[in-house]
């Protein structure tokens, strides 16, 4: 029947288990299937095969979790001698007993069933994890003289079993060549093949010999006496390895003897004692010496030396290996076979934890890839909390677990798994701080930026260096706030050291370039300043050429007219102005924490620009139409106007030829005098090299590309200094000179015309011809008294217009009301003219046509640049 059963079970995919009610249950059936398990589970069956649902069982029965918290017992003895019956008796287990009128094998293979007798105490309740095996017994007429199971079940037992019950009659006591000396034979033999290597190191077992039938006639100290002779001699009797030779059974051996009463004959004592002996498996452990040999039949059984330390959830794993060491006649070795299940346990134990683990942590793996995938690293919430958790609770159960294996592979996997969690947190880590970092910066960036447009705004002068030194110590805060909340206590790696020292190198570079900015902005505002002053102050000394006598109110030294000390007023102006704008550009810089260097490459940038700016402004002063109007004011001036700066009426006797030629000659000088910067003095150029100094040695290339080189200073530009100062070539002169000529010429002439004109007189024949012809009606307004009144009137009138000069005032009068009314057409004309550029090109035009063009566009640009400098006045 039972053959047929295995048959069965075996043409079964599923793995699962026979029954001993011959049922055979699948895996899952028996999860569920209370009765499933109701007699054990056959870990070896008949045919020497290993039951997988072992593990399945021990999880049902709630050892798996116990640790070392368990204890093995096994029960040897020939066939049919009431093992079965004794360990249901003892521990409530439900194995197969033989019908009392039968006579045969019942137990195949090895069963094994937890102990189901339940500790009253619930603090001893961990004592009844107690596994108990029933190996099928020897001497079976079934295997007949085969013993080779009989070897392989005994090795299997001791390699896992804390203690070994000896199940013999007690009519079977003293019987040397019996079958049960056989089988202790078996058991000395396999016990020296299994822990030969190390004594110190070899597990002990207990021996328990429960001696049936025990009529009591022969005491039992006798019967153990005689068992431990016997004992004795088949140690004796064994081939020992090397170095054992002189060992004693009691060096791995502890015995323990107890009588039972014949179960059939004494049913009630046999009960009691069974249950009194049920006491010893689960009382509370004493020392060895008290319980063992002689004082046998009180305290418990268990001593920790006998354990075998296979933590309970690597048991069936532990119990496979060994039975496929054995099965395959190899050598049991029992250490390489608990480091086999160590490594097997523990990488079983690494992967569950690392389920756990990838819970927690992957959700932060996949938006910090989403993130970089992005472009933009996000900083993620709860990071540190989660890693610390996750790697605390990982190491700590895989600790839990793992630590009861094979010290060295437990280490090595601990370490192992430690390097992949780890490798993990750490990306993760450094992601964090990678994002922290390139927000941190960026946000740093603006916050200055925001600051500074902040203080622009207020108007203020703001300090630039204070702000950076606020933000980058709020940036460095925010930094190391973030690194320290996504430390991993106790990682190696879990430190920000380095990437903060980057993060303050990028802050550093960052506030650097924002100073450079800033220093740009600056010398911006600071050129620009220069160029309204210059054009302030320059224009006004060549506006001061028109009028002939000298510029700016700069008094005339000596000999040499103010016009001739120009270029000397306007130098000195310019240096001034840099030198004011030099000190405002330090003060600023200074501020901005900007180093030495970057103050000296300012200025020096500062000066050149200033140069340029003079030049250009004196270059639009010197326009051909602009200048042609100065020196024909001057001209006018001179030539107008007396000494007294009275304007002349001309006269026929005056000598206008003479004063024009004075006139003309003097502003003729003018034309070389400006065509060249030149300073008065020693007649030569200003010292512009001097003046801009060297070039720093810090300059950049960035520095130097917006720079207009300057001639005398940048010689390998190919320009002298002389070049450099000169305002109008000879062709320019030339022209100017001719043009200037013709304008003189002209008012020349239209004084000339002016003096004449004074002179014309009326004939006097004209006077009489008029009194003839008009005779009749002058005798008519005589004769007539209207006639006549009115012209009485009106010579009154005229008398007395003369006698008080009147008619000058009322000429003014009426001049100065025409002029108004023509000032405000125009005004109102060009106002017109002005909204809209059609009307301004109309302008330009007109102007040109009239040799004015130059002087409205520069008139225009120079309003449109004086208003800039207004809003430049106001920054710096
Ligand atoms: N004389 C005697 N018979 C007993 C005792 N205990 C059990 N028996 C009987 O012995 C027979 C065998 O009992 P089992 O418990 O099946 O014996 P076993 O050693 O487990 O048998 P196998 O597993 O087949 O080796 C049964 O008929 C029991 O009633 C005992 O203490 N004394």
């Amino acid at each position: 029947m039972e053959q047929r059963l295995r048959a069965e079970s075996r043409s079964h995919t599923a793995p699962g288990i026979i029954t001993t009610n011959g049922h055979f249950a699948s895996v899952g059936d028996a999860a569920h299937d209370p009765k499933a398990y109701e007699h054990g589970v056959q870990v070896i069956d008949g045919d020497k095969e290993f039951n997988s649902n072992l593990s399945r069982y021990l999880t049902l029965e709630d050892v798996t979790n116990a640790g070392f918290n368990y204890h093995l017992i096994s029960v040897f003895g020939s066939q049919s001698t009431g093992k079965s019956t004794l360990l249901n008796k003892l521990f409530g287990t439900q194995f197969s007993v033989m019908a009392d009128r039968e006579r045969r094998q019942t137990t195949k293979g090895i069963w094994l069933s937890k102990n189901k007798v339940i500790h009253e105490d619930p603090k001893s309740r961990m004592a009844d994890n107690i596994l108990v095996m029933d190996v099928e017994g020897t001497d079976g007429r079934e295997r007949g003289e085969n013993q080779d199971f009989e070897r392989k079940s005994a090795l299997f037992a001791l390699a896992t079993s804390e203690v070994l019950i000896v199940n013999i009659w007690e009519h079977q006591v003293g019987l040397y060549q019996g079958a049960n000396m056989g089988l202790l034979k078996t058991v000395f033999e396999v016990n020296l093949q299994l822990f030969l290597k190390d004594k110190n190191t070899t597990p002990r077992s207990l021996l328990f010999f429960v001696i049936r039938d025990f009529m009591g006639s022969t005491p039992l100290k006798n019967l153990e006496d005689t068992l431990l002779e016997d004992l004795s001699r088949i140690w004796a009797s064994l081939s020992k390895p090397e170095g054992l030779e002189h060992s004693t059974i009691h060096d791995y051996f502890d015995f323990a003897f107890y009588g039972l009463p014949h179960k059939g004959y004494k049913p009630e004592e046999f009960s009691a004692e069974v249950k009194k002996l049920g006491t010893r498996f689960r009382e509370g452990r004493k020392g060895r010496k008290e319980q063992v040999l002689g004082e046998s039949n009180d305290g418990g059984v268990f001593l920790p030396e006998y354990h075998r330390r296979i933590p309970a959830d690597g048991f069936a794993h532990y119990a496979e290996g060994i039975w496929d060491q054995i099965i395959n006649n190899k050598d049991l070795d029992l250490p390489t076979q608990q480091e086999l299940l160590a490594q097997f346990r523990c990488d079983e134990i690494a992967r569950g934890v690392v389920v756990a683990f990838d819970e927690a942590i992957i959700p932060f793996e996949d938006k910090q890839a989403e993130g970089i995938r992005a472009g933009a690293p996000l900083v993620l919430g709860g990071l540190g909390p989660a890693m610390r958790s996750a790697r605390m609770k990982t190491l700590k159960n895989f600790e839990t677990e793992a630590s009861r294996y094979h010290k060295g592979v437990y280490k090595l996997k601990k370490a192992e798994l430690e390097g992949k969690i780890d490798t993990r947190l750490k990306a993760l880590f450094h992601g964090q701080l990678n994002a922290a970092h390139k927000a941190g910066v960026k946000e740093f960036s603006e916050a200055v930026s925001n600051a500074v447009k902040a203080g622009q705004k207020k108007g203020a002068s703001y300090d630039f260096a204070e702000i950076v030194k606020q933000e980058t110590k709020a940036a460095i805060e925010r930094f190391e706030k973030e690194a320290r909340a996504t430390l991993v206590e106790g990682a190696p790696w879990s430190n920000y050291k380095q990437e903060l020292h980057l993060y303050q190198k990028d802050l550093a570079e960052v506030s650097g370039q924002l100073r450079r900015d800033e220093m740009r902005r600056l010398a911006t505002r600071v050129e620009r300043w220069v160029r309204s002053r210059l054009s302030d102050s320059v224009g006004l000394e060549f506006n001061s050429l028109g009028s002939g006598r000298g510029g700016s109110g700069a008094p005339e030294t000596g000999d040499k007219p103010a016009e001739n000390q120009i270029w000397d007023r306007i130098w000195n102006l310019f240096v001034e102005t840099v030198l004011d704008a030099e000190r405002r550009f330090t003060d600023r810089a200074t501020s901005f924490d900007a180093s030495v260097d970057e103050v000296d490459v300012g200025l020096w940038r500062l000066r050149r620009k200033s140069w340029v700016a003079l030049r250009e402004k004196v270059e639009e002063e010197m326009m051909e139409g602009n200048l042609l109007l100065k020196l024909r004011e001057n001209f006018e001036d001179k030539f107008r106007y007396d000494e007294a700066g009275v304007p002349r009426i001309w006269r026929p006797t005056d000598d206008i030829e003479g004063i024009y030629t004075r006139a003309r000659e003097s502003t003729l000088t003018l034309i070389p005098l400006l065509s060249r910067f030149r300073l008065a003095d020693n007649n030569s150029p200003p010292p512009l090299d001097r003046w801009v100094g060297h070039t720093p040695s810090s300059v950049t290339a960035a520095d130097e590309e917006d720079l207009t080189p300057i001639g005398g200073v940048d010689e390998e530009e190919g320009k002298s200094l002389e070049e450099e100062v000169t305002i109008l070539n000879d062709a320019k002169r030339q022209d100017l000179t001719v043009r200037f000529k013709k304008a003189a010429d002209g008012v020349y002439v239209e004084a000339k015309r002016s003096a004449i004109g004074g002179i014309t007189q009326v004939p006097l024949y004209f006077y009489g011809l008029l009194l003839a012809l008009g005779w009749n009606e002058i005798w008519a307004v005589l004769r007539n008294p209207a006639y006549f009144f009115l012209l009485f009137v009106c010579a009154v009138g005229a008398y007395v217009t003369y006698q008080l000069n009147l008619w000058g005032p009322i000429m003014k009068m009426v001049d100065a009301a025409s002029r108004q009314a023509l000032e405000e057409g125009k005004k109102r004309l060009r106002e017109f003219l002005e909204s809209s550029d059609t009307g301004r090109q109309a302008i330009a035009m007109s102007a040109n046509a009239t040799g004015h063009g130059e002087e409205y566009e520069m008139k225009s640009m120079n309003k449109k640049v004086e208003k800039e400098n207004d809003d430049d006045d106001d920054d710096i």
